[in-house]
């Protein structure tokens, strides 16, 4: 692998006494879609979170696109436009436009002026196939076209590593392919992505690689073809029969 983009190493993170990551290392290089996949409370989201220190881990190194991102010295603001994170719940402002909300997350985060806010928000709208919904509140959309705003609002801040938790979960089956298909054309684009999901479909289509954790730790790793159909661990294995039954 060149340089990778994202490099943690030997992350641990307590909650008072629960011990949720026990040492989990992760790489991933420029361009690539890693997956990743676990039972419920194995840590996937508390890795996420720690990636773009929306948790603070309890020790070691995060580097972002070359951002020591634990060191105090870092603005942490500053480094998290280059880490786009999208939510189960699209956390959109109810009272403002599809526009707005990307419109804010450019004005208060990268400082733009308002002209220059709108033209990038449109542009970021459109790319999600929202241009003709954007003086729509999120109660006038779908939670598919709200989880795109969400999307849309990420990818405007031009981030280099893109984080995704549960991006489709929330969403009724029907809405899922909408969401899927914006993150098809992203990972096209050549964005890195981090993603925690349990759809297996897009993950063999999509993934370049799939990481199981459980129990806070890194279990196996691999190609998707090789995780979902031959996996060298037990507990990938009675993850995988798990998932496939729903
Ligand atoms: N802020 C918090 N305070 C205390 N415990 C937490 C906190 N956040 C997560 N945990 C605990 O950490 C463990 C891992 O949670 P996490 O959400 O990372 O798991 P997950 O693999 O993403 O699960 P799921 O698939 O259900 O979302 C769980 O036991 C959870 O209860």
């Amino acid at each position: 692998m060149t340089a990778p983009i994202v490099a943690a190493h030997g992350i641990h993170k307590h909650f008072g006494q629960v011990h949720v990551l026990k040492g989990v290392d992760l790489d991933v290089a420029e361009r690539e879609l890693v997956f990743v996949i676990g039972p419920s409370g194995s840590g996937k989201s508390t890795l996420l979170r720690c990636l773009n220190r929306l948790e603070e881990p309890s020790s070691g190194s995060i580097t972002v696109a070359g951002i020591d991102m634990l060191s105090p010295k870092t603005d942490i603001n500053h480094a998290r436009q280059h880490i786009g994170m999208v939510f189960q719940s699209f956390n959109l402002y109810p009272h403002m436009t599809a526009l707005g909300n990307v419109m804010l997350a450019l004005r208060k985060v990268a400082g733009k002026s308002r002209a220059e806010a709108e033209t990038i928000a449109r542009a970021a709208l459109e790319r999600v196939g929202l241009a003709e919904r954007a003086h729509h509140r999120p109660a006038e959309l779908s939670g598919g076209q709200q989880q795109r705003v969400a999307i849309a609002r990420a990818i405007a801040l031009e981030p280099r590593v893109m984080l995704f938790d549960e991006p489709t979960s929330a969403l009724d089956p029907e809405l899922v392919g909408s969401v899927l298909a914006v993150m098809r054309s992203l990972r096209e684009s050549g964005m890195t992505m981090i993603v925690v999901s349990h759809e297996m479909g897009f993950a063999r289509a999509a993934a370049d690689r799939v990481v199981f954790m459980d129990h806070g730790l890194i279990v196996e790793q691999g190609p998707p073809a090789q995780i979902f159909e031959n996996p060298a661990h037990e507990r990938t294995r009675a993850f995988i029969g798990q998932i496939r039954q729903h």
